[in-house]
């Protein structure tokens, strides 16, 4: 089974206004309402792709509720852990360019913690964690070091979407894959990377220092697959980007879909990659029609 993680979910509330202005009353001319938090969506694309996962982490309140039954409705398990406070509204502005504000989440007390945590050691080898999104401020900053370590004594693969501290954390633990964004990667080193030719010497030194795969993508420019013995670059397609929440994600989402499908890895890469143009193609998460459209435009090539 792939397990994903989502530590802080969201109700992702999406308003398209069309002339926004500060200090004035806008109005939206569409609005609408998703579950959303990173492993989650990696949950939704999986399953429009066919591949079963268990969506993991802490919900609340009328907002919680949402999300569960959402999920519930399109066929994916869950096994959320119930806390007392309201799942976090994240606003995502459509408007001339795309502004979100994401909240900050209900509190998580050390019993909850300790109720997340039985989900893990019930795992075997076969199963697989993604570990996706931010650290709620009541968790400890430790907690993703934490589930490594146990995945890592079960034989656990583990798969992470993550930034900022976090992500140096999980790199030190050596995951089987991170799927940093060029900013990301950048920030991990203190420099801007501004190329695909600096992604690809930085994403090397990941490798170097165990991380088993590493997927760099750089938006408009493409992503990057590195391993220890061989590296990938792919284009994107060219298409009008209506939406970018959601589109590295679609990237894990993709690729893990297709490696669970016996997929080689420059294949899953390539499915990935279409994924996430899908889903910035689209007004919301990629659909299994739209990635199959897009997979034809892009070429990936070892570098
Ligand atoms: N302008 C674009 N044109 C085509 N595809 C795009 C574009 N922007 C993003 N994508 C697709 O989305 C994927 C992920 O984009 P990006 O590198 O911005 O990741 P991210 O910052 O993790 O995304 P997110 O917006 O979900 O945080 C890219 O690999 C690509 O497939
Ligand atoms: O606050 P975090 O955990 O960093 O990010 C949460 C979030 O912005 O990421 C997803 C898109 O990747 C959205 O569904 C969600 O609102």
């Amino acid at each position: 089974m792939i397990y994903t993680v989502t530590l802080n979910p969201s109700v992702d509330y999406i308003v398209s206004v069309e002339h926004f202005e500060i200090g004035s009353l806008n109005r939206t001319a569409a609005d609408t309402k998703f579950p959303g938090g990173k492993g989650i969506n990696v949950s939704r694309v999986m399953n429009r792709l066919g591949v079963e996962s268990n969506a993991l982490g802490f919900i609340g309140g009328f907002t919680g509720t949402f999300v569960e039954d959402f999920l519930k409705n399109e066929h994916i398990q869950t096994n959320f852990i119930k806390v007392s406070g309201d799942t976090r509204i994240n606003i995502k502005l459509k408007t001339e360019e795309e502004t979100e504000i994401n909240g900050q989440g209900p509190i998580i007390t050390e019993s909850h913690q300790e109720e997340f945590f039985e989900a893990f050691y019930k795992m075997n080898k076969d199963d697989i964690v993604v570990l996706a999104g931010s650290i709620p401020g009541t968790l400890p900053a430790s907690i993703y070091k934490k589930i490594i370590l146990i995945c890592n004594e079960k034989g656990i693969k583990v798969v992470a979407d993550v930034s900022g501290e976090a992500l140096k954390q999980v790199v030190s633990e050596k995951p089987y894959l991170i799927k940093p964004n060029h900013h990301e990667l950048g920030e991990l080193f203190g420099t801007e990377i501004k190329s695909v030719e600096e992604a690809l010497m930085y994403g090397k030194k990941l490798i170097e220092k165990g991380v088993k795969h590493v997927i760099v993508s750089l938006a408009e420019k493409g992503a990057l697959l590195i391993t220890e013995d061989y590296s990938y670059v792919a284009n994107v397609p060219k298409g009008k980007v209506l939406n970018s929440v959601g589109a590295g994600d679609s990237v894990v989402g993709g690729f893990l879909s297709a490696l669970s499908k016996n997929y080689s890895f420059e294949e899953a890469f390539k499915l990935g990659v279409a994924a996430g143009s899908a889903t910035a193609f689209s007004l919301e998460l990629c659909t299994k029609e739209k990635i199959e459209e897009l997979l034809p435009h892009i070429q990936v090539k070892k570098v």
